[in-house]
């Protein structure tokens, strides 16, 4: 059953009274907060406890065995707001602004002048407090709507998170405790363009402008804490597009092959999903970096955004757990594959894995370079381009190469989602294309992202989708007979059902979920 993160762990009606101790679980009242917890709950509250390890520094780990799907817990954010740089949004409610016809520029809060989405979110608890500190100091924000650079990026935004931060000094001194005991990498990050720029805009708001009492070392160490630890959480359905920091979430390690997905509830809540069965005494994982990169991409990122050496089971593996994600097509004997020597060594030759030529890691690394540019440069909504790529390439790179996996996935999500190539106006051969590639990614999927990882349910979902429609297709054009089209919706109604399992717990997801389940119960009335 989907986790869900609503009803009473005892008689499944809507409930939110939260176990105090894990917070993983929420009740109806306190007698079935009690039932639950002789019933074994005792047992259960609170899976993980916090370790330290000489590579990875602190990390979470299982108290005890915990299954695929289990909420392992949840927490509230410390601190959330804009990103660093954002297009304008309410300080009020986090959602971004647009003009309604007419307006020509948003409403502004009447004490510090910040754009809100109206007179209601002026007194937001998330707003209040740095707005009566603003208007104090009689600082007036100036930013307004430029409806021919729409889009338009502010840097000012950068400011508010870190503020906010600082404010809990004063009202959250234990929070704010916690959240200068969060690593900050502050010794590399200091030294970088960004960090100076960042410097020069937050120490000038902070503590000329503001007055607070605050040195230049906790500002800059607290942006930095911001830069390594906050999630970016994304509600489209609301237009939001947040950062926010959770001090226990901060302290989960990353891998590569992660067991553990994550959705934030309406209300900004962080939920940790057990994506696989974890055992008692193994590390807890997300991942920080993008699955279908190849190792030499991925460790580069960790090392320049949170600045570590990876040394997870797939960076160790130089076929990346068989799925050779880095590697290339040997074009000398064209049998082998080209692997690095020694992964977790960057300047290490690549070598062939049947007739052992060997090529420099330099060679790999511009030839690298040179594809991502070709790919960056492809129109991006075009299939035939896409299409045009993995022909051009398809002896040198084999399938499951990370240029091709990524290809890939951009064909799959622009097959039956585009203008022109809706999943109604597919072809036959785009339908087969699209079913191809989804099952394709699937596989490789259950190696790198394996159980219930949010990359397996949006394909799923695509592949059902797919699928329907060339069952209904083929039975309308009566190249299928009823039992044969059964068969078919049987399976894309399973394919459906486990996607809906993993892709629920995000309230988001919610619309497009209900969409999915609506059109399939359509197609089943045959
Ligand atoms: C969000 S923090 C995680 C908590 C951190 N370990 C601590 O002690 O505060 C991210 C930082 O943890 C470290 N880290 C996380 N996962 C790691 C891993 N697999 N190997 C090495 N370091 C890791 C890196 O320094 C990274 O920048």
């Amino acid at each position: 059953m989907a986790p869900s993160i609503s009803s009473c762990a005892v008689c499944g009606v809507e409930a939110n009274l939260k176990c105090g101790g894990c917070k993983n679980v929420v009740y109806c009242g306190k007698d079935h907060q009690k039932v639950h917890w002789r019933k074994g709950h005792k047992a259960m509250c609170k899976c993980v406890e916090l370790k330290v390890d000489e590579v990875m520094g602190r990390y979470l780990s299982a108290t005890r065995d915990i299954k695929q799907g289990e909420v392992i817990f949840r927490e509230k954010p410390l601190a959330i707001g804009p990103k660093v740089s954002c297009m304008p949004m309410c300080l009020g409610c986090n959602v971004f602004l647009t003009l309604k016809p007419k307006e020509k520029n948003y409403y502004k809060c009447s004490q510090c002048n910040w754009p809100l989405c109206g007179p209601s979110c002026e007194k937001s608890p998330l707003h209040t407090e740095e707005c009566s500190l603003m208007a104090s100091r009689k600082f007036k924000a100036q930013i307004n709507a430029t409806p021919a650079e729409e889009g338009k990026k502010e840097a000012a935004y950068c400011a508010i998170v870190p503020l906010r931060c600082c404010l809990l000094k004063e009202s959250d001194p234990e929070g704010f405790q916690r959240l200068c005991e969060l690593q900050s990498h502050l010794e590399k990050r200091i030294e970088t363009p960004l960090y100076r720029v960042l410097k020069a805009n937050l120490i000038t708001f902070i503590k000329t402008i503001l007055r607070l009492d605050f040195d230049e070392f906790t500002i800059m160490r607290i942006t930095a804490i911001l830069d390594t630890n906050c999630f970016e959480i994304r509600h489209q359905h609301k237009n939001i597009k947040v950062r926010a920091l959770y001090p226990q979430a901060s302290m989960i390690a990353h891998s590569c092959v992660p067991n553990t997905t994550h959705v934030f509830s309406e209300d900004f809540e962080f939920v940790l999903i057990a994506t696989v069965d974890i055992a008692k005494g193994s590390p807890i994982f997300v991942t920080y970096g993008q699955t279908l990169q190849g190792t030499l991409q991925r460790r580069e990122h960790l090392r320049q955004v949170k600045f570590f050496e990876c040394f997870c089971e797939r960076c160790a593996d130089p076929t990346e757990l068989s799925t050779f994600a880095g590697s290339f097509n040997c074009t000398r004997c064209n049998n082998g594959k080209m692997i690095p020597t020694n992964p977790f060594e960057d300047t290490a030759p690549w070598r062939c894995s049947a007739c052992e030529s060997e090529i420099s890691a330099k060679q790999v690394i511009n030839g690298n370079r040179a594809i991502m540019t070709e790919i960056s440069e492809l129109d991006q909504h075009s299939p035939k381009e896409f299409e045009a790529f993995l022909l051009k390439y398809r002896d040198i790179l084999h399938g499951t190469n990370t240029h091709m996996l990524q290809v890939k996935y951009a064909l799959s999500q622009l097959y039956g989602n585009i203008p022109g190539f809706q999943l109604q106006q597919l072809s036959e051969a785009a339908i087969i294309r699209k079913i191809d590639i989804c099952r394709e990614l699937l596989e490789v999927g259950k190696l790198l992202e394996p159980g219930l990882s949010f990359f397996r349910g949006y394909l799923l979902m695509d592949l059902q989708s797919v699928l329907a429609i060339q069952a209904k297709r083929d039975f309308d054009n009566k190249t299928a007979n009823r039992e044969e089209t059964l068969r078919l919706l049987t399976e894309a109604m399973d394919l459906l059902q486990e996607a809906v399992k993993i892709l629920s717990p995000d309230p988001a997801l919610k619309e497009f979920i209900d969409t999915k389940v609506q059109e399939m119960t359509t197609l089943m009335q045959l």
